[in-house]
């Protein structure tokens, strides 16, 4: 299915610095994976996971193969984005099309680097941005409702579902809040989700800090911190230089690099799991001789449709799953230990997979 984050804010604030730091990671990694395409600004980046090395020594896995998320690099946005012809506009379209996104704010003091409205503001910053975001979900419910008119006069249920929805997001943007508040039941979902509105998008707000900072933060990210958690976001501290080093050493130097600067692990992987945090997502494991490797799921994602990120014949032709959690796995010291002590288990069709399952699947095909 692959799952997008689309990085997204005011111009200069750091965000194609991040998208190399992380697709650096990626380009290492891309013999992994031949079919891969990318465009110039869409990179696909592997999902840091220790489980998974773990599992591979213990079955002698020769490969090693991580899930990965795509991130995309999207254009500054400025003041009156929405309003703009050409660029504007196509930015916002970009945005449209990413599952979640990672807000960088500027917060780091810099004279040499401009910032748009001279002035270190992270958590105006963010709202410029938002106001943008708002601004193009409200023109473009206008246009939508206004395409629904003549449709509303029939008796189409669709068209009546959509109108609700819209409605229920116009009000809640012209009282100046984005659409993520309203509320919707189990069987608008799916329809809401369709609407693609940019404000109903989960955001992660990105702090880019300086160099020494990277560890605490400082009193911008401290703002934005207040202010996420006030909204119900989540937010990460990263210096986007820093991780821009980091990404060009080899995994030793990395690793001394890391602890000079008293940092425990690079600021990209924690911002890759917020980002698989925000959209709800969980990892199973397929582990072999061969390969070990990961698989990303929607969280509350069934056996079968599991099986389907792997091979549509595996979803169609699902007979049952062989299943080890990881821990048991690791306990057991491996898939034949597992088996002896009772602890692999035969799973049907409504087994809902959780979050570290070992996973072998039956299937006709
Ligand atoms: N944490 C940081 N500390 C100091 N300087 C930084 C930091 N992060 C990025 N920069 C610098 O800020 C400048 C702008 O970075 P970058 O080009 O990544 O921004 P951008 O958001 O992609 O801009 P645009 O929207 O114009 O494409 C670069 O000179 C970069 O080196
Ligand atoms: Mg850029």
């Amino acid at each position: 299915m692959g799952f997008k984050m689309g990085i997204v804010g005011l111009p200069n604030v750091g965000k194609s610095t991040l998208f190399n730091a992380l697709t650096k990671t990626a380009a290492a990694q891309a013999a992994n994976f031949p079919f891969c395409t990318i465009e110039p600004n869409v990179g696909e980046v592997a999902v840091p996971d220790a489980r998974l090395d773990t599992l591979a020594k213990i079955a002698q896995s020769k490969e090693i193969i991580p899930t990965r998320m795509t991130f995309v690099d999207i254009a500054g946005l400025v003041k009156g984005a929405s309003k703009g012809e050409g660029l504007g506009n196509q930015f916002l379209a970009n945005i449209r099309e990413v599952d979640a996104i990672a807000h960088v704010l500027r917060c780091f003091e810099d004279g040499d680097v401009t910032h748009v409205e001279g002035r270190v503001d992270p958590v105006a910053d963010a709202q410029t941005i938002e106001t943008e975001l708002m601004l193009a979900d409200l023109e473009s419910i206008e246009k939508r409702r206004a395409n629904l008119v003549r449709k509303l006069k029939g008796s189409d249920k669709e068209a009546q579902q959509q109108d609700r929805l819209l409605a229920a997001a116009q009000e809640v943007l012209e009282d100046g809040r984005p659409a993520r508040v309203v509320e919707v039941d189990a069987e608008d979902a799916k329809a809401w989700k369709m609407l693609q509105l940019l404000t109903t998008k989960p955001v992660l707000y990105v702090c880019n800090v300086s160099e020494e900072e990277a560890g605490e933060g400082n009193e911008h990210s401290a703002a934005v911190a207040a202010m996420a958690a006030e909204q119900g976001n989540s937010h990460v501290i990263i210096s986007a230089r820093i991780e821009e080093e980091i990404s060009q050493l080899d995994a030793e130097e990395a690793e001394m690099f890391l602890g000079e600067m008293g940092l425990e692990e690079p600021g990209l992987d924690r911002l890759i799991r917020a980002g698989y945090e925000l959209l709800h997502l969980e990892t199973y494991f397929t582990v072999g001789p061969k390969e070990a490797r990961a698989w990303t799921i929607k969280s509350g994602t069934a056996a079968p449709q599991a099986a389907g990120v792997i091979h549509g014949d595996f979803e169609k032709g699902f007979i049952r799953a062989e299943t080890v959690a990881y821990d048991d796995f690791v306990e057991c010291n491996g898939e034949a230990g597992a088996r002896d002590k009772g602890k692999l288990r035969a799973e049907g069709k409504s087994y809902i997979v959780k979050d570290g399952d070992v996973l072998h699947f039956l299937f006709n095909g």
